[in-house]
């Protein structure tokens, strides 16, 4: 049964869509540079707005730490707006006259924008940026546990639009999210294409809607500690990427793999440096609060601090503790650690040899996290290239934090809230998405063969066969006259 809040709320997508549909198309009358000023002006409003916006993000959803928000805002607004605002996404893209191809962007239409609980206010500043500068609208659907913050950051995005003169409605946000609404959403004809960034069943509601959707998989990292590296800084890299934001990163590590011959000194290291290794009792209590009966995640631990996670549980541990280590062997369903916990827990594990690592990791992704994303710390090139070529990421990411790497804060990748994972994790690309991802290319083709060409025969021109036809009349008149 459809209750009325239900229906309203579809209302309130179909009029949503319709405005954005009215002012994307206006928007495709304009010219890059008008684009990118208004692509500008959302990001400098969002910047100016990054501390309250991650204060309201930290208070709504109980995730995460909000200095932390704070450069999550900065980054999707100053940092996703420095990487795009050169891009060409408009009109005219290239034109090569030798090849007789000419390429013309062309805008999607209106984006759905589905945005998690756990990045809320920055992933609705980094899809903005790359929507509209690719010359699209985008509609949110926000998580229902973010509503306010989301809202919130879309008012400040409206009030620069318009004051860069840019066209009303384009960008909106429903404001009930209700299952009702948000399907209604993705399967509209008038959203063209939906950006999915959240939990498992929503991207896999994105992706049976009928409408082309780009959506994230799951992660769960393994950070691998190879013997050739510089071990401080690994560890360093490690803590500093799981505790960034309580560990809300999806890329972030979820494992660390050390060979038998570094244990003692990556163990000494991340004691040093604040872990906490958990007792076989101790990690035993723990377990229980790490997914939910239903086998997902949960949100109790997400985005907590070690002590919350610590009080949850029932444990004791030092005040100074970063992040929860315990010591794992098994993968697999029954065995959380070896799983995605969004939070600053990890499983360590030690393996003979860095095949035995290779072999482990692929093991771990393939059972959650295939197509994310993994991260190696090494010296070595010959181990850094085999484990490119044979591990199931989009990412594999080489002596740098997993978080702050993999959405490119660390890295030179496309600055992305949203990380695609190929076909292995069941997404449409493996990019971290951007601009590109969001407009289309038509060709314009010149003939450059004909169909004689083809078949390896001369080409008859209808000019040589007047030629010929005059040449056989002459020959024919001449014979007569002989
Ligand atoms: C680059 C990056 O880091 S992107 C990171 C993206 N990854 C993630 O967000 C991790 C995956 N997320 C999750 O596993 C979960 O969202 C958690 C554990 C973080 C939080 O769990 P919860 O607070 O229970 O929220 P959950 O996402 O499960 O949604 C709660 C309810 O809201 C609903 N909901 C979520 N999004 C929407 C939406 N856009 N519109 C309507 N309803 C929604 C869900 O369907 C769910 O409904 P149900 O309770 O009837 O099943």
């Amino acid at each position: 049964m459809i209750l009325d809040k239900d229906l309203a709320s579809i209302q309130e997508v179909r009029d949503l869509l319709a405005a954005s549909k009215k002012a994307q198309q206006q928007l495709a009358t304009f010219p890059q540079e008008k684009i990118n000023d208004i692509c500008h002006a959302i990001a400098n409003a969002c910047y100016e707005n990054r501390e309250k916006l991650a204060k309201m993000a930290h208070e709504e959803t109980g995730f995460g730490i909000w200095q932390d928000k704070v450069v999550k805002n900065t980054f999707g607004s100053k940092i996703v707006f420095e990487k795009i605002k050169h891009m060409k996404t408009i009109g005219i893209l290239s034109e090569n006259t030798e090849e007789g191809i000419m390429e013309v962007a062309v805008p999607l239409g209106v984006v759905a924008g589905l945005i998690p609980s756990t990045n809320p206010t920055s992933t609705v500043m980094y899809k903005t940026l790359i929507s509209v500068k690719a010359g699209n609208g985008i509609v949110f659907s926000p998580h229902p546990n973010a509503l306010k913050s989301i809202l919130e950051t879309i008012n400040i995005i409206n009030a620069a639009i318009a004051t860069a003169g840019g066209p009303a409605g384009l960008v909106s946000c429903m404001t009930k999210a209700t299952m009702q609404g948000t399907a209604e959403l993705m399967k509209h004809t008038d959203t063209a294409v939906i950006l999915a960034t959240g939990g498992s069943a929503m991207v896999k509601a994105a992706y049976s809607s009928g409408t082309p959707a780009i959506g994230v998989g799951p992660g769960n990292g393994p950070a691998f500690i190879e013997r050739t590296a510089n071990i401080p800084q690994a560890v360093k890299h490690i803590l500093d990427s799981k505790t960034f934001d309580n560990g809300t990163i999806c890329a972030s590590e979820q494992s660390i793999i050390v060979e038998e011959v570094s244990k003692a000194a990556v163990i000494a290291e991340l004691k040093k440096q604040g872990a906490h290794f958990l007792s076989v009792a101790e990690a035993k209590q723990l377990e229980k609060f790490i997914m939910r009966a239903n086998g997902t995640m949960n949100p109790l631990i997400v985005g907590k601090s070690v002590q919350r996670i610590a009080d949850l549980a029932g444990l004791t541990v030092p005040q100074s503790a970063r992040v929860l280590i315990a010591e794992e062997t098994n993968v697999g369903p029954k065995a959380p650690y070896s799983r995605e916990k969004l939070a600053p827990i990890l499983a360590f594990y030690t393996t003979a040899t860095w095949e035995a690592a290779c072999a482990l990791s692929m093991e771990i992704l393939h059972q959650e996290g295939a197509g994310h994303t993994m991260i190696i710390h090494s010296e070595d090139k010959n181990v850094i290239r085999e484990f490119a070529l044979h591990k199931p990421v989009s990412r594999l990411l080489v002596n740098t934090p997993g978080a702050l790497g993999g959405i490119g804060a660390t890295t030179n990748l496309m600055p992305a809230l949203t990380l695609g994972c190929g076909a292995v994790g069941g997404s449409s690309t493996s990019d971290n998405i951007g601009p590109a991802n969001l407009f289309n290319i038509r060709r314009v083709a010149y003939g450059k063969r004909e169909l004689e060409d083809l078949r390896g025969e001369p080409v008859s021109t209808e000019a040589t066969s007047q030629e010929q036809l005059i040449n056989t009349l002459i020959e024919k008149v001449l014979e007569r006259l002989h």
